[in-house]
């Protein structure tokens, strides 16, 4: 037998629990957070809950299958007891009862986590979910950055502009948004199935920082999450369950854990009651999750010709289906105590263009105006150059209140909002420039997701996995019912060739647009490809992001399992 060394070798591999397999590359930061207790923790969540994730996914498959029969989505007649009866959510926690503005922005990069805490927003909402493109280097390093955030010891150098990046002494709150129900985590294995992904990223966040959260930023309380993407109760009540579980285990009181859920999905608003009664110890609030609602109202109809949407550009909050979404939500939501929180504008400050940027500015405060006089408790923000504007428009009208929670209804509009306003097709033209704007956004979107970037600039606009989403699935269904296109006065039919033709000219004037050298380097021309299949597909791809994941996953051999051998 060979002598022991007497110098330790530094460790290449994850240390992981029986039945738990790391597949993703080893790094010594990534060991700090993939800890052999928090890989328990994980397997344990995924072991309980994973029938049930599987029936709930079952469960959306089965309605989908309704709606293409023409049942559309509607109020259950079995849970009206919930609807109609007079409970209340638990109280809202007094560190965040003012989120009058929340920013919002991937977990990684490191120094946009700096930025965000440092913006003067009330609340940061890391994001694993549609802000960020799922490489197992995007999570793990979210998660080592969340970890430092909230022990307030994260810093960030930036060599090339010799800045230096720290946290001020006053931040903003920190919520948590784990990926959807529907993604997988494929770097790491759990009983040789691939992780759950939204348990991976709740469990090692929940892991590694309940106790600092709640001795610094929840007063007690806390952590605080944001749940994406929900369709169903059910969904809400397997989240009320993992939070009991962590609770449990972690040996903090029932109730600790808070989340805010965003109705982001057509069949999600006509179980909004449901969705907070089932969360009503874990809930704070309910949020307009605009742009994912949009993408789930194609989704939803997509079998059904009647329902085609006009150019993207066109579905904003003043068609009726949105406006009567948002007033239900925040009727709801007061009802039941909770903050009814607003959504993204998707305009950014314009560096270099001072009257196209006031005009971008303007268009926020409108839509933050529309939003607090209609009740709303808070706003998201996707950008720090925005806060100003947005922060004057709700303490403008809040005057020195948190939130208006306890107020009365703004309007009558929202007491009679019936399931024919909430599916009320959104009226507008739909165009050739339309479909070429899809094609042009959605291919340099989805460039980017391939190269690790989950949120990025685009014409001026904000654009992440849900507004991608939007171009997609729209371009999808124009094809797939033939819809009239305006070109310039012309009706012209949307086909396969047309949408050939618009994508062979969209790509040219990409690459005239980044330059041949950005465009032979970066992922366009996969991306082109990838869209072109997914607008033309005969079945409607349920997620841009799950269908395009296997292409970011990269398995290293340095894992875990080596080591094991
Ligand atoms: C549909 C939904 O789910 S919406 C929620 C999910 N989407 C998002 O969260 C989008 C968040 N926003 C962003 O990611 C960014 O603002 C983008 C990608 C749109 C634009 O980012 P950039 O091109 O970097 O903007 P820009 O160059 O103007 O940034 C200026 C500074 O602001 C910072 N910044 C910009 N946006 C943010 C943000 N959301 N959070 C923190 N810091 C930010 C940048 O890091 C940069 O900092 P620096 O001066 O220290 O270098
Ligand atoms: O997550 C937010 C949305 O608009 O989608
Ligand atoms: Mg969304």
């Amino acid at each position: 037998m060979a002598a022991a060394s007497t110098t330790a070798a530094p460790a290449t591999c994850y240390d992981t629990p029986e039945g738990v397999d790391v597949r993703g590359r080893y790094d010594p930061a990534f060991a700090s957070v993939l800890t052999r207790g928090a890989l328990a923790f994980v397997a344990g969540l995924q072991r309980e809950f994973r029938g049930a994730v599987r029936h709930a996914m079952e469960q959306r498959r089965e309605a989908q299958r309704r709606y293409d029969a023409g049942e559309p989505p509607r109020f259950d007649p079995a849970t009206r007891f919930v609807r109609e009866g007079g409970w209340r959510c638990a109280p809202v926690p007094p560190a965040v009862a003012d989120r009058t503005v929340e920013i919002t922005g991937p977990a990684e990069p490191r120094k946009m986590v700096i930025n965000a805490l440092n913006s003067g927003a009330k609340v940061f909402m890391a994001d694993f979910e549609d802000a960020l493109s799922p490489t197992w280097e995007n999570l793990m390093n979210g998660q080592v950055n969340l970890r430092d955030a909230v022990a307030g010891t994260i810093t960030f150098r930036d060599a090339a502009r010799g800045r230096e990046y720290r946290l001020n002494d006053q931040t903003a709150k920190l919520f948590v948004r784990p990926r959807g129900w529907h993604l997988p985590e494929a770097h790491i294995l759990i009983d040789g199935e691939p992780a759950i992904g939204c348990l991976v990223d709740f469990g090692l966040y929940f892991f590694h920082n309940h106790a600092a959260f709640r001795a610094g930023q929840g007063a007690g309380l806390g952590p605080f999450f944001y749940l994406p993407k929900m369709e169903h109760s059910r969904e809400a009540r397997i989240w009320n369950g993992v939070f009991e579980r962590a609770e449990q285990t972690a040996g903090i009181e029932r109730a600790s854990i808070r989340a805010t859920v965003l109705v982001e999905t057509l069949p999600a608003v006509f179980q909004m009651d449901e969705i907070l009664y089932e969360l009503r110890d874990h809930s704070v609030g309910l949020n307009c999750g605009r742009w994912d609602y949009i993408f789930s109202y194609v989704k939803t109809f997509r079998a059904h010709p009647d329902r085609l949407l006009p150019d993207r550009a066109l579905v904003g909050m003043g068609q009726h289906f949105m406006r009567s979404y948002s007033h239900l939500l925040i009727r709801t939501c007061h009802r039941r105590g909770v903050h009814a929180m607003g959504g993204m504008a998707a305009q950014i400050p314009i560096k270099d263009d001072a009257a196209a940027n006031e005009a971008a500015l303007e268009l926020v405060r409108k839509d933050k105006l529309r939003e607090v006089r209609a009740g709303h408790d808070g706003t998201w923000a996707a950008h720090p150059g925005l806060i100003p504007a947005i922060r004057e428009v709700f303490e403008g009208h809040l005057g020195g209140r948190p939130n208006q929670i306890g107020d009365a209804p703004a309007g009558q509009e929202a007491a009679t909002v019936t399931a024919e306003d909430l599916i009320q097709p959104p009226r507008g033209a739909r165009t050739v420039d339309g479909l070429r704007l899809n094609a042009r956004v959605g291919v340099q979107y989805l460039a980017a997701w391939l190269a690790g970037s989950g949120s990025v600039p685009l014409y001026n606009l904000m654009e992440d996995a849900a507004t991608a989403e939007i171009s997609r699935v729209q371009n999808w269904q124009w094809l797939r019912h033939g819809a009239a296109l305006d070109a310039a006065g012309v009706e012209v039919r949307a086909t396969p060739e047309l949408l050939a033709r618009v994508m062979e000219e969209e790509m040219a004037r990409i690459q005239a647009e980044v330059g041949r050298e950005r465009f032979r380097q970066g992922r366009y021309a996969e991306a082109g490809r990838i869209f072109s299949r997914q607008c033309t597909a005969p079945e409607l791809d349920d997620f841009l992001t799950l269908d395009a994941y296997n292409l970011i996953v990269v398995h290293h051999p340095g894992g875990a399992s080596p080591c094991k051998l």
